[in-house]
């Protein structure tokens, strides 16, 4: 009994049943079997001073109620949202059930507390004295009283007030027999007492030693469902991780779809499309064949009233088919006569064959005959032939020097080989002017009239002479603007007019025309052409325009010019490509050189090999075409300086070749051709095989009559070298 408790002023009992165990929770919980509910075995108390204690003042198990006082937490946990919350709060219950109030760590305070022995009170009160004082007592399983509930109920202390029963009377001092009787009687219900409390503690140990077991067992259940729980926690962590790791897979496989299926939404609208331009070009189709369908409806309609028609015409046909059987018999008949003609014609053609293939031959041989009787003429004509050319008279000089165009020079009418220079001089007395004649007689005398083709005409059996395979050299000869370069290479703004182009493009022409119409006789030519100048005896390459050191290289007959390039043309337009470089890479150097082009030396060379495989011949010829430097003399040139050393190299030069010219038509064993560049590149081209042209250009003006003079001069002199082909007339 709490001795802070005031016995008649019981506290109101906090009793609070315990929620009903249902068997889905006992299911859940799966308590241990061996533990059995909790019971607490019937408490007999005997009160202080209650000698003679009734056994049905005994407690029993129905006398106790098991109170819960729930205790606010400190905390308010949240309401379980999921299944481990759930179990969390499950056991907690459960554990608050079977362990109650026994364990210091529930939730909740439960107490058990007596119901109050109201029997007890009410029908053992008037058999008790008014000294026993009914005890309530207040058990608690486990002994921390703070946490454990407190009495409920009390009896209340009967009170002499209000009691019924007799009050004993105090014995008078001096009744000493009578106190020790009373003592006597106290003292064997005390002993009674005693031993009734005695048994009592004895039941109330051993039932406190079961109860203790049960707790242990129920600590260790707790223990196991404790256990659980964090297994549980653990699978529960597992299964939301793996729940994350599905979602993430979820959202990846679904924008993966996603991904799909917009690229199958997008490929099926095209296909759709396709799909849809598909019909709509089979409408247009079908259109169409409904048209066409139609047409030949139509046409079906035409064909069978044509076949209706046609079936009357067969049978008209038919009987003229009969007819024309007949016919045929009789054609096939011609026509077998006609096969035997036709053997016949067939023999005969063969025969033709055989004939023109001898006659081929035959023309393959005259080719040859043609050939040495060509070269045989042109050996007659002389080796070296010598053309004079008189250019006409430019506008500017007609207009300005009109008595002097053309005032001194005569042709011969009649004669084309004749030309003839006047001048007026003193006679030896000095009295009179007498008129001098310098007639002078070459292979050919061109008058200003003479046109480019005319020109070419007479040189074009020279120029054959090369694909024959001969060395070819042609010179222009002439002092400075007699037109050279004119007849050599036509004015240099129209290479390629067939009016004006000069003798270069044209023998050009020739030779790929020829090398054409050869090629049915069997002979093929590979052509490759090079373009050279010699400017105060250094060699210039006009194609790669390189200026230096070009040495002269004779290989047997090949005369090679080191570091030059050598262009192969296979088309007269190949070659007008060449001079057109040579004569750009030239009028370039004129601009460094002041009128250059009038003081070089211009050598086109084109190399030409044929073979016939048909005749087992082969030809190999050079073509030179050279455009000679201007031939003033050092003393009307006036020239000092740079100009005087030009004039006396190129003096030289044409020196030389007159020189070795000379040598070659004397048969000198020496021939000097070292003694200059030009003769030396030529060496090939001048003597043996070679046939060589000299142009002769002559100035129209009277002013240049010295310059004429002395150009014709030297002319005679080459062209007297060969054996009968010159003439001069004195
Ligand atoms: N047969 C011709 N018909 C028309 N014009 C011509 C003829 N010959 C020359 N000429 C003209 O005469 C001028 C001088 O001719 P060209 O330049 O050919 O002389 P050149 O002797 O080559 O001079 P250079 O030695 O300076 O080169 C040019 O304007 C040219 O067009």
């Amino acid at each position: 009994m709490d001795s802070n408790q005031n016995p008649s002023d019981p506290p109101p009992p906090t009793t609070t049943s315990l929620p009903p165990l249902t068997p889905r929770t006992i299911g859940r919980l799966k308590p241990p079997s061996k533990i059995a509910p909790m019971s607490v075995k019937p408490l007999s108390f005997t009160p202080k001073g209650d000698q003679n204690v009734d056994p049905d003042q005994l407690l029993t198990a129905e006398d106790f109620k098991v109170h819960t006082v729930p205790q606010k937490r400190k905390t308010e946990a949240p309401p379980p949202t999921s299944r481990n919350t759930r179990l969390k709060t499950d056991s907690s219950s459960s554990s608050s059930i079977y362990s109650g109030s026994v364990t210091a760590r529930s939730t909740r305070t439960t107490t058990v507390t007596r119901n109050p022995p109201t029997r007890a009170s009410t029908t053992r009160a008037p058999t008790k004295p008014t000294t026993t004082t009914t005890t309530t007592r207040s058990t608690t399983l486990k002994s921390k009283p703070s946490t454990m509930a407190k009495p409920v109920s009390k009896p209340a202390k009967p009170t002499p007030k209000d009691s019924d029963e007799p009050v004993k009377k105090k014995r008078p001092a001096w009744d000493v027999k009578g106190r020790l009787q009373d003592l006597e009687e106290y003292h064997h219900q005390t002993q009674s007492q005693l031993l009734d409390s005695q048994s009592q503690i004895a039941n109330m140990t051993d039932e406190l030693s079961r109860s203790r077991s049960t707790i242990d067992e129920l600590i260790q259940f707790r223990q196991t469902l404790e256990n659980q729980v964090h297994v549980k926690e653990a699978e529960n962590s597992t299964f939301a991780q793996q729940v994350t790791e599905l979602r993430a897979e979820l959202l990846g496989v679904e924008k993966k779809y996603k991904d799909e299926i917009a690229l199958l939404i997008s490929r099926h609208a095209r296909e759709i499309e396709e799909r849809e331009g598909e019909i709509g070009r089979l409408k247009k189709v079908q259109e169409g064949l409904d048209g066409e369908l139609r047409i030949a409806k139509e046409e079906n309609i035409t064909l069978r009233s044509t076949i209706s028609t046609q079936s009357a015409l067969s049978v008209s046909l038919e009987s003229e088919c009969r007819a024309n059987k007949l016919l045929l018999e009789q054609t096939e008949s011609t026509l077998r006569d006609r096969e035997t003609r036709i053997q016949t014609i067939e023999q005969q053609l063969d025969a033709s064959r055989a004939a023109v293939q001898a006659l081929e031959a035959k023309v393959r041989e005259e080719e040859t005959v043609r050939r040495r009787l060509h070269n045989t003429i042109q050996e007659l004509k002389g080796n070296i032939r010598v053309f004079c050319r008189v250019r006409p008279p430019l506008d500017a000089e007609k207009s300005e020097k009109p008595d002097e165009v053309l005032s001194h020079i005569s042709f011969a009418e009649g004669d084309e080989q004749v030309i003839e220079l006047r001048q007026a001089v003193e006679s030896a007395s000095g009295q009179k002017t007498v008129e001098k004649t310098y007639p002078f007689s070459f292979d050919r005398v061109f008058p200003p009239t003479t046109t480019q083709p005319q020109v070419f005409e007479e040189i074009s059996q020279l120029v054959q002479s090369a694909l024959d395979g001969y060395n070819v050299c042609i010179f222009a000869y002439g002092q400075t603007g007699s037109g050279k370069t004119f007849t050599m290479e036509g004015p240099s703004h129209a290479l390629d007019d067939p009016d004006t182009m000069g003798m270069i493009p044209r023998a050009v022409h020739q030779i790929f025309d020829t090398a054409t119409t050869l090629e049915h006789k069997g002979w093929t030519y590979e052509m490759e052409a090079q373009y050279l100048e010699i400017y105060n005896e250094t060699i210039r390459d006009l194609i790669g325009g390189k200026e230096g050191k070009h040495e002269i290289k004779h290989l047997g007959s090949t005369t090679v010019v080191t570091d030059v390039v050598t262009v192969k043309v296979e088309t007269p337009t190949q070659v007008h490509e060449v001079l057109r470089k040579a004569s750009h890479n030239r009028a370039v150097a004129a601009t460094n050189c002041n009128e250059r082009s009038s003081r070089s030396h211009s050598v086109f060379t084109l190399r030409l090999k044929g073979t016939n495989p048909l005749t087992s011949e082969s030809s190999s010829g050079t073509l030179n075409l050279i455009d000679l430097a201007g031939s003033e003399r050092l003393s009307s040139s006036g020239s000092t300086g740079d100009r005087l050393r030009e004039t006396q190299a190129i003096n030289k030069s044409l020196s030389c070749l007159g020189d070795v010219i000379s040598a070659l038509s004397s048969g000198d064993k020496h021939v000097p051709y070292r003694n200059s560049r030009l003769t030396y590149l030529l060496q090939n081209s001048l003597g043996g095989n070679s046939k060589t042209l000299m142009f002769v250009n002559v100035s129209p003006l009277s002013g240049s009559f010295g310059e004429t003079l002395c150009s014709l001069r030297f002319a005679t002199k080459v062209n007297s070298c060969m054996i009968g082909s010159a003439k001069r007339v004195k």
